[in-house]
């Protein structure tokens, strides 16, 4: 597997890896901080619950006034019922409230259980306005008692709603089972306070009469005392667990100083009198106003403990949060190292090492390396020493390629003046030999004819003598570029010596042969050349032609030997002419 691969996939297995712890332990955290916040909110909805208890609970108070009122209705009394219902309602709002957008059995449970204890308590106040619109004689008849009827109704709602108190701060003790103490404790409380107000409920009508008390309430009365004692114990049982909540020990003896000590006891002297029948001494307001103030330190024990629980909650959804952010961050922090750690090992490490073995490979395939291979290394570490080898190593090839290069030129150079005549820059005699038997063989091989035409200047030695030895050179480099412009591609020219020139010609006829030989002697004849100093001169040659027409074995030497014959013939014949092989010297190349 390559390394850039094996470097990716480890990577993204590691990112894939870590990212999956984190998001778990997020997922953990969060299902933490979610629990402590569905308990808080399950508590909150406790407390909703009891103050809805609590305030349907004091509705009981001046609703005894209004339903023993005389002709005619006193409308304060009313007015102040009518105050009490009011917040009731509030408090059943607010509660309900609470419960809108939660979907959670618990809260549907609640939601249904708050309606229907709101239908109770209307039922109960129906009942209330029903009686209250009585005569009073009617109302306050002996034996009647029309007056308990009412509020025996508004019992029912409130036991629907401490039903559902029950049940919410259950919910919520599961989630924080350390705080069942003070959330039972506020439970106790609520009941105590509704326990207590049905103890004073049980003088609404035996006060309206002014007759002693009757059966129902000599039957309720010490039980009602009886489960107030029980809810006293229970609740300081789960208090002394808690001594150092001094809120709390403060509401509990808050407690009983008001109710044990001072409301309690009043309704043991009212009840003795309504036992004895020597008359009440007081009318149901009167009552009221001295009983109901007792119980509200039963209210503050319960918002003391509720409170202690509320608090430790907000605590702990503080500390779940405080733990998934520790966590999250240091889950983040990691993978943002890894990530880093990643990258830097891609650019320090494993980009270079790629970078490297490219400019390796273009080293050895002799190829241009990119720029940024060629950027000067900064780096002092190993991938450092690496790039620097790699620098010198691609120095060196570059000087030896060079050097390999130059030899290959002076060779090149070398190899064309040996093959040319460095006075006329034509190929020279040797090199005309080698060409000139590459060329008979390829014509062997296609079966092509060949002529080599053989001129050398006339009376040279005169040019020479006359006119010096440079001119003679320039006489014959001009020679030489004339006939470069009448020899056509795959035509041998060479300079063989002196003042003797040759022209292999392959695939070419005799005639062709004899025409170009002519075409040259004449365009010699005619041409003036130059001369070094300004002046010019003309000069003839005499040519020597020899034919092999067809398919055979021409040999250079032969031919040689007959276009020389030729060109002998022509010198004696007079110079400036064109002559063939004799028949006898004629050949082919059979
Ligand atoms: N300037 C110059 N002269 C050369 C060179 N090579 C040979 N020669 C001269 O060419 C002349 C050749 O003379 P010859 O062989 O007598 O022939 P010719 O004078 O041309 O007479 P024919 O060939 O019989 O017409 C000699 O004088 C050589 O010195 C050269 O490279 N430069």
């Amino acid at each position: 597997m390559r390394l850039t691969r094996l470097f990716l996939l480890t990577t993204g297995l590691l990112l894939a890896l870590v990212t999956a712890l984190l998001l778990r332990s997020v997922w953990a955290d969060w299902l933490q901080v979610a629990a402590a916040e569905q308990g808080l909110a399950a508590m909150q909805r406790t407390y909703l619950g009891m103050k809805v208890a609590e305030k349907a609970s004091a509705e009981r108070g001046p609703a005894i006034p209004v339903l023993n009122d005389t002709e005619p209705a006193d409308p304060a009394k009313r007015a102040r019922l009518l105050e009490f219902r009011r917040v009731t309602d509030a408090a059943f709002d607010e509660a309900l409230a609470a419960l809108v957008g939660s979907e959670d059995p618990a809260s549907l449970a609640a939601r249904g259980q708050l309606t229907e204890a709101r239908q109770q308590l209307a039922l109960g106040r129906a009942e209330v306005d029903r009686v209250a619109a009585l005569p009073h004689a009617q109302r306050s008849a002996p034996g009647q008692r029309l007056t308990r009827r009412p509020i025996d109704l508004m019992f029912a709602a409130i036991d629907t709603v401490l039903a559902g108190v029950t049940a919410q701060s259950a919910a919520a003790e599961a989630i924080y089972p350390e705080l069942t103490m003070p959330l039972v404790g506020a439970r106790y409380a609520a009941e105590l306070r509704e326990y207590a107000g049905r103890l004073g409920s049980q003088f609404t009508a035996p006060l309206a009469t002014g007759q002693p008390l009757g059966r129902e309430e000599q039957r309720d009365i010490p039980m009602l005392m009886g489960r107030i004692e029980q809810l006293r114990q229970l609740i300081s049982q789960q208090a002394r667990a808690r001594r150092a909540d001094t809120p709390l020990q403060a509401a509990i003896t808050e407690m009983e100083m008001q109710y044990f000590g001072t409301g309690l006891p009043f309704i043991r002297l009212v009840t003795e009198r309504g036992l004895t029948g020597q008359g009440y001494g007081m009318d149901s307001a009167a009552f009221v106003a001295a009983y109901v103030p007792a119980m509200k330190s039963i209210v503050g024990l319960r918002d003391a403990l509720f409170t202690s629980a509320r608090d430790a909650a907000h605590a702990r959804v503080a500390a779940a949060r405080r733990d998934m952010a520790i966590n999250t961050g240091l889950g983040l922090a990691v993978l943002g190292i890894e990530l880093t750690v990643f990258l830097l090992i891609r650019h320090r490490v494993l980009l270079p090492l790629l970078r490297g073995t490219r400019a390796m490979n273009a080293i050895r395939q002799g190829r241009e390396l990119p720029d940024r291979a060629m950027a000067p290394v900064t780096r002092h570490d190993e991938i450092g020493d690496m790039q620097r080898a790699v620098t010198a190593l691609h120095e060196a090839t570059q000087r030896r390629r060079a050097l390999e290069a130059e030899r290959e030129q002076l060779i090149a150079q070398l190899r064309h003046a040996s093959d040319t005549d460095f006075l006329t820059g034509l190929t020279n005699r040797r090199a005309f030999a080698e060409q000139a038997a590459a060329l008979l063989a390829q014509a062997r091989r296609h079966g092509w004819p060949v002529a080599l035409i053989v001129f050398d200047l006339d009376h040279f030695k005169r040019v020479n003598d006359s006119l010096g030895h440079p001119a003679g050179d320039a006489v014959l480099q001009g020679v030489a570029a004339l006939a470069r412009t009448l020899v056509r591609q795959g035509e041998l020219l060479a300079r063989q010596g002196g003042e003797e020139f040759a022209i292999l010609a392959g695939n070419c006829r005799h005639e062709e042969a004899l025409q170009l030989a002519e075409r040259l002697r004449e365009r010699l004849a005619d041409t003036p050349l130059p001369l070094p100093g300004g002046g010019q001169t003309t000069v003839t040659a005499s040519f020597g032609l020899a034919s092999a027409e067809t398919h055979g074995t021409a040999e250079l030497d032969r031919l040689y030997r007959d276009a020389d014959r030729a060109l002998y013939r022509a010198k004696a014949e007079g110079r400036n002419r064109v002559c063939c092989a004799e028949a006898e010297d004629a050949h082919d190349l059979a």
